[in-house]
């Protein structure tokens, strides 16, 4: 029985403890609630005020953003995205919530499995206090970014850190490393590119890989980024030589932002180039991305096609990211159960 005098006993107003739990939060980028120019406005507010997206001093920067991008953009954007918005909302959204169920039902109920956005909704903030509340007091936090860069990794970290300043009891925090190299991503992306590229009604000529762009400065300042881009098409190259002889594989970089230089070649200047070349049947893969979105959906399947057929293509097979299929779940309950290790 409990002696109310013992200096061990809990006094009647101490609070609930949960303890003892273990919880993954999957990170994306983050996406706008809706697709309307208001919702899109709120997001690139947050998302262009991150001085690690855009290194522009403040006091240069945020006229231009308030002035003039914040203006433009968000209806031109919010049109982009109401071309691929689905029932379940913004797809980034969709796939991103679809992933983390997919990996709970892989790893069992030893672990809680949720998911939370850079920017935009649901926080990471609300997300790590709402799995430290339920008991996890060791999180690893897997920002699903292959290749690093201080735009999106580290950015999850800086939010991150915002969160556990805020905490009282902090949980105990591992991240998952980029795995731009991992022999578990490149047998996923080959594995899951071949089948798509099998099952296209035409014979593509090129297999373009196109990552998502960032200022050439962000190089030169050194970042990681465009080197682990280059090491991942190399050594999915090296891949599919055995499954694909024939395939002719590039690197490009899309989704350019801005009036500074970015890295190159640009995407849409190489289906312009190819098509004019003569080259007819392109399949595009965007192994940078962990989940399809406005810029896989939108950017490539839409306007990239434009463009590839105005230069004179003719076939544009789009493959989809890996998304929740099994090639991506397999490669993503093997890097996480690593980084688990001792923990589970
Ligand atoms: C995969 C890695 C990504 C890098 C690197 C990255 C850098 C980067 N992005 C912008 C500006 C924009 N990106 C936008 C969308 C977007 N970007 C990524 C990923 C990376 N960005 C994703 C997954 C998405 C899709 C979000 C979705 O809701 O589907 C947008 C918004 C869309 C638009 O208005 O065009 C902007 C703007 C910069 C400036 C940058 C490098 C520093
Ligand atoms: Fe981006
Ligand atoms: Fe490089």
């Amino acid at each position: 029985m409990p002696d109310p005098a013992s200096p061990h006993h809990a006094p009647s107003n101490h609070p609930p403890v949960a303890t003892g739990g273990l919880g993954v939060l999957l990170v994306n980028l983050g996406t706008p609630d809706a697709a309307t120019p208001p919702a899109v406005r709120r997001y690139l507010a947050e998302f262009l005020s991150d001085p690690r997206v855009v290194e522009i001093p403040a006091i240069a920067w945020k006229p231009i953003l308030h002035g003039i991008v914040l203006r433009t953009r968000p209806a031109k954007s919010a049109h982009a995205y109401a071309q691929v918005w689905t029932e379940g909302g913004s797809p980034l959204a969709a796939i991103t919530g679809a992933q983390a169920r997919a990996l709970q039902a892989r790893l069992g109920a030893a672990v809680t499995v949720d998911w939370a956005m850079r920017y935009g909704n649901p926080s990471i903030p609300a997300k790590l206090q709402a799995m430290k509340d339920e008991g996890c007091d060791r999180v690893l936090v897997a920002p699903l970014y292959p290749q690093y860069s201080g735009a999106t990794t580290a950015s999850v970290m800086d939010r991150l850190g915002d969160a556990l300043r805020t905490m009282r009891w902090q949980p105990a925090i591992r991240t998952l490393p980029p795995y731009h190299d991992d022999p578990a991503y490149i047998a996923a992306l080959a594995q899951d590119i071949c089948a798509q590229v099998a099952v296209l009604d035409f014979v593509p000529e090129v297999l373009l890989l196109s990552y998502h762009g960032m200022p050439e400065r962000t190089l030169q300042l050194g970042d990681p980024y465009h080197c682990q881009c280059r090491k991942t098409s190399r050594l999915l190259a090296e891949r599919l030589r055995d499954g694909l002889p024939r395939l002719r594989i590039e690197t490009s970089f899309q989704s350019r932002f801005g009036r500074a230089r970015w890295l190159e070649p640009a995407t849409e200047t190489v289906l312009a180039n190819e098509a004019r070349a003569g080259v007819r049947r392109i399949a595009i893969a965007a192994p940078g991305f962990s989940a399809d979105c406005v810029e896989t959906l939108e950017e490539l399947a839409i306007r990239g096609r434009e463009v590839f057929e105005a230069a004179g293509g003719e076939r544009l097979g789009v493959l989809a990211c890996l998304n929740d299929r099994s090639a991506g779940m397999e490669m993503l309950e093997t890097l996480v159960r690593r980084e688990l290790s001792g923990w589970l």
